[in-house]
């Protein structure tokens, strides 16, 4: 999906330079692509910021959290070489007068990447801004961040102030699950596998799963978090993203629109969920306070700036259909939350059960087969098979033991680290490839499909279920597979074997 041939100098310009997602990710990823030496040696790094700052100060603070937030020690080499491609300009974003101060910073005859990690209710402002200052050309990128609105109508809204300025094709919309190694490996695994190609369809497969759970809480973002919820925060984006990855048709090409247009048709044929079914298809749960890895950590409405009475989620569970004709009867479901056990990610493929049992009472119901792929931690691909157990026996009947084949990448590939979603995303954008950006429909064909839920949870005033701390969320999400006789993939998550 790397287009060589684009690669080229370019300016890349940061407004939010200072805040969170700036100092935990995007600085640190530049740095490792700095490292990597992929990073055109003509390329610029510009922050953009409301406080005033001399250059030097602001590199001094991009060494300070690279240091904190890079997980390593310092490479004074590579930091030299990042260094020098530093520069900073302080705007309010909000007045349109500020922006003519990136004049002499940028070059209008290089390309520029304008990377808005700020509030999306300025994203707005920062493209008129732009604009007013004529510093827009077809060659600009804009890289927007999630989450994009509220709801369909807020999403519309924040699109159409940046489609006045910007065509689609300059439009870089961030998920970053995308930019995930073991995502773009479904692509991967699914259409480079004919194991797998032909068989990934109602006729053999009985269920999916897709957990996303996080041991984390809200992390101080009490105010951001309240007001969105699991639902927004982790759902209509990351998980719905996973799911379309999962259950599109072969996309004709590796092309941006190639596959965004099927990954659309697939959200396009997502069931509807409202207040006919939402409680048959949905669980939501709040978590108390608990203990998380052996440590004492508070409830939701015990969190620092909690409002005592809210009923925001932080666990989602859902049954979801695909009403379509790969997919007919088959239900994924889909769990997330925070503050459960551990921080897993794993897709697990349930295949339907042999049609006939050849071996006897002691297998009456033979397990299915499962395909576990692992999206973090310790990243691979798991399948279960059954086996003969090797020797005599004096019955007639086989002896079957369920064995697994383990594909774990740390072990299999030589690579020493797993490259950070956002590592990947930023090459991406400067390389002008659109492939794992979210296109400006498919975001509101998922608020359209999230926001009909949220308005059903809505009517129905029910607050959501309390859930401990450190464990797998409300019980009711468990009632969710069980009343069709199936059970959540319980993780055996190990820790990263380190070479
Ligand atoms: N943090 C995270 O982990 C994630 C964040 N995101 C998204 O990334 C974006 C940024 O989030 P995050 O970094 O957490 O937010 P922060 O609030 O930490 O940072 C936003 C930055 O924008 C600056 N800013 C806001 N208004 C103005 C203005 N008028 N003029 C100049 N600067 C301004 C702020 O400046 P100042 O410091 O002066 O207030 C701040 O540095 C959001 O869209 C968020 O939803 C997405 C996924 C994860
Ligand atoms: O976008 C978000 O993602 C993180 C989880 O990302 P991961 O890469 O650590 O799995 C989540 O904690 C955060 O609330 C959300 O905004």
């Amino acid at each position: 999906m790397v287009m060589d041939s684009a690669f080229e100098p370019c300016d890349f310009v940061l407004f939010g330079a200072k805040g969170d997602l700036s100092r935990r990710k995007l600085l640190p990823s530049l740095y490792q692509l700095e490292k990597a030496n992929l990073l055109h040696a003509g390329t610029k790094v510009i922050g953009v910021a409301r406080q005033e700052y001399a250059v030097e100060e602001f590199v001094e603070i991009v060494k300070s959290n690279i240091e904190k937030f890079s997980g390593e020690p310092l490479c004074e080499d590579t930091w030299e070489a990042l260094k020098a491609r530093l520069d900073y300009v302080c705007i309010d974003m909000k007045n349109p007068k500020d922006y003519k101060k990136l004049e002499g910073h940028v070059d209008p005859s290089r390309t520029m990447v304008c990377y808005l990690a700020t509030p999306p209710s300025i994203y707005g402002d920062i493209c008129r801004g732009l604009h007013e200052c004529d510093i827009i050309d077809e060659s600009l990128r804009v890289v927007l961040e999630k989450p994009i609105g509220h709801d369909l109508a807020s999403s519309k809204v924040i699109n159409d102030q940046v489609a006045e300025f910007f065509d689609e094709k300059q439009i870089y919309r961030i998920d970053h699950y995308l930019g995930k190694e073991t995502v773009l490996n479904l692509i991967a695994l699914r259409f480079a596998n004919s194991i797998f190609a032909t068989n990934w369809d109602h006729n053999c497969i009985d269920h999916v799963q897709i957990s996303v759970a996080e041991s984390v809480g809200i992390e101080g973002r009490w105010g951001y978090f309240d007001d969105a919820g699991q639902m927004r925060d982790m759902v209509q984006n990351h998980l719905l993203q996973i799911l379309t990855l999962v259950a599109m048709e072969p996309p004709t090409t590796l092309d941006a629109d190639s596959i965004r247009d099927e990954k659309l048709k697939v959200l396009k044929a997502l069931r509807t969920i409202d207040s006919s079914n939402v409680n048959e298809m949905t669980v939501r749960g709040q978590y108390t306070g608990g203990f998380v890895k052996g440590e004492e950590v508070p409830g939701y409405l015990d969190e620092p700036d909690a409002n005592q009475s809210s009923r925001t989620e932080t666990f989602v569970a859902l049954k979801v259909l695909i009403d379509n004709w790969r997919w007919a009867g088959v239900p994924f479901y889909l769990r997330t939350g925070k503050r459960l056990p551990s921080k897993v990610s794993e897709v697990v493929i349930y295949f339907k059960r042999q049609p006939h049992n050849l071996f006897g009472e002691s297998f009456s119901t033979l397990p299915p087969n499962k395909l576990v792929i692992r999206l973090q931690p310790d990243e691979g691909v798991e399948i279960t098979v059954m086996n003969k157990v090797p020797g005599l026996t004096s019955k007639s009947s086989m002896d079957l033991q369920k064995s697994k084949l383990n594909l774990s990448f740390s072990e299999a590939f030589s690579e020493d680290r797993i490259a950070d979603a956002y590592e990947k995303l930023l090459l991406e954008v400067m390389l002008g490839n659109q492939a794992l950006f979210v296109r400006r429909d498919e975001v509101e064909q998922a608020w359209d499909w999230v926001d009909s839920i949220l308005q059903a949870w809505r009517t129905s005033n029910e607050p959501p279920e309390p859930y401990q701390a450190g464990t797998w969320g409300p019980v009711a999400s468990i009632g969710l597979l069980a009343r069709e006789n199936r059970s959540w993939y319980e993780s055996k998550i190990t820790k990263r074997k380190k070479k």
